[in-house]
């Protein structure tokens, strides 16, 4: 089965692309892209299938998480190091308070192209295109910066190649290390409640390590992790051109990120997202959002998952706080009904956006964990497994989303509103979110 070609994936009319204005300026971008080396390798992806295999057998859990947009300028030190930071600490939360195995993820090194509600923006009067992510064109609203340039493919593949050098580095070199449990939980985290909590945790972690020490025991798993890229796989051209075969089982595998995942408005079945898709070796996954039919869920897993492969694929429900206990149940029990193996997965951020009377996108703490506890309350009544979350984060100690320890109101936003897309969860409502998670972890 041969990769279509991007011309043929053009002429399904694929939703949320680019329009460049010059045509010979994008064969250009693509024509490099092709030329440069992987940023990930195909066997790096098959084990991450193994692991998300074991997600969807109910014997481990996902954490995915990170920028709902990264951009160029925030690739520093700092920012790769705080994002890493506060997934590892939440990591170690989900693994010690429920003692289940925790499958890492970001959303990270490649994820720079959004799709948008409408293609327009409008400002006091002034319409100009929606910003797109990176990726495309540039935040700054000016009729020049918001012209889509396909130069910024390549950009986009020279920040994901830095980003992920660091995460590499930071993994494999000592900072990710579980003796470092400590270390990790720093600055203004370290002073909140939810910072001194993980504080007595990690005392008691660093008591089991010393013992297991004394023991004579040192495994190779407290010095390194395993840590995995993502990104929504948007633009055609960037994945295309990043789709090449792998050298060892001549497959096709889109080496851009571990994992790939199609946004709720590009899942169409016979649209061209779903056709490059079904075509790479990578673990993958699907957002469904509310309006999702079974048999449209159904139809998805036999096009991209045909051969039924635990791990291949996963299905990141995203209904808001409001619709999930009506709407989750249907399609867990068709699907589950039909024989498909699945990763479940929560994100819980997409469908509890709205805007506050200040004008900023945000989200309410409190609808993020409804939505998470309707999403385990769904899975316990039908004994399926809650498999993960998937979550917008970031390191830093941004006003974003409201509520939480800290309960930040809509009036506080202002003070350090970042995003560039969405809003995000700060560090301490991040790591407010993993405890909270381990404990219905723990009930499961
Ligand atoms: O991140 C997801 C989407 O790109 C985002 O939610 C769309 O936001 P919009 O409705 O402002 O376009
Ligand atoms: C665009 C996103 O989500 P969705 O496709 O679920 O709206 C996202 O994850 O940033
Ligand atoms: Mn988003």
């Amino acid at each position: 089965m041969s990769i279509p070609d991007l011309p043929a994936l053009h002429a399904l009319g694929p939703a949320q692309q680019p329009r460049y204005p010059d045509a010979a300026a994008v064969d250009a971008a693509v024509a490099r892209l092709r030329t440069f080396p992987p940023l990930v390798f195909a066997g790096e992806c098959d084990d991450l299938t193994t692991k998300i295999g074991a997600v969807a057998r109910g014997e481990a859990f996902l954490l995915q998480g990170g920028d709902c947009a990264e951009t160029f300028v925030g690739v520093t030190a700092d920012n790769v190091r705080n994002k890493l930071r506060v997934l590892l600490q939440m990591a170690v939360v989900l693994t010690y308070a429920a003692s289940v195995p925790v499958v890492k993820v970001g959303r990270l090194a490649g994820q720079y192209a959004k799709p948008r509600s409408s293609d327009l923006e409008t400002r006091e009067g002034v319409t100009l295109p929606a910003y797109r992510g990176d990726a495309v064109n540039g935040y700054d609203f000016t009729a020049d910066a918001r012209v889509p340039d396909p130069q910024r493919l390549v950009e986009v593949y020279h920040a994901s190649a830095a980003t992920l050098n660091l995460v590499r580095a930071f993994v494999t070199g000592g900072y990710a290390d579980l003796r470092q449990v400590h270390a990790w939980n720093t600055d203004f985290v370290k002073e909140s409640p939810v910072g001194q909590r993980y504080e007595a945790m990690a005392n008691d972690i660093e008591r089991a390590l010393t013992f297991m020490q004394a023991i004579g025991a040192d495994p190779d798993e407290f010095h390194r992790v395993d840590f995995h890229s993502s990104h929504e796989a948007l633009v055609l051209e960037y994945e295309h051109a990043l789709t090449r075969i792998d050298s060892r089982t001549q497959l096709p595998y889109d080496v851009s990120g571990h994992f790939v995942w199609i946004g709720e408005r590009t899942r169409q079945l016979d649209g061209a997202h779903v056709e490059l898709m079904r075509h790479i070796r990578n673990p993958i996954g699907v957002k469904l959002g509310p309006t999702t039919a079974p048999d449209d869920a159904l139809a998805l897993a036999e096009r991209l998952n045909p051969d039924n492969i635990p791990g291949r694929l996963t299905f990141i429900t995203r209904f808001g706080a409001g619709r999930i206990r009506d709407g989750l149940p249907e399609l867990v029990e068709k699907v589950t009904a039909a024989g498909v193996e699945v990763a479940w997965v929560c994100d819980p951020m997409h469908g509890n956006t709205f805007e506050a009377s200040s004008g900023f996108k945000t989200r309410r703490f409190d609808d993020v964990i409804e939505e998470v506890q309707g999403f385990f309350d769904v899975h316990r009544s039908l004994g399926t497994w809650p498999g993960g979350v998937h979550v917008e984060l970031t390191g830093d100690d941004v006003t974003e989303c409201v509520g939480g320890g800290e309960e930040l109101a809509e009036i506080d936003l202002s003070h350090r509103y970042e995003s560039v897309c969405d809003p995000r969860l700060n560090r301490v409502q991040s790591l407010e979110l993993a405890f909270l998670v381990a404990e219905m972890l723990r009930k499961a």
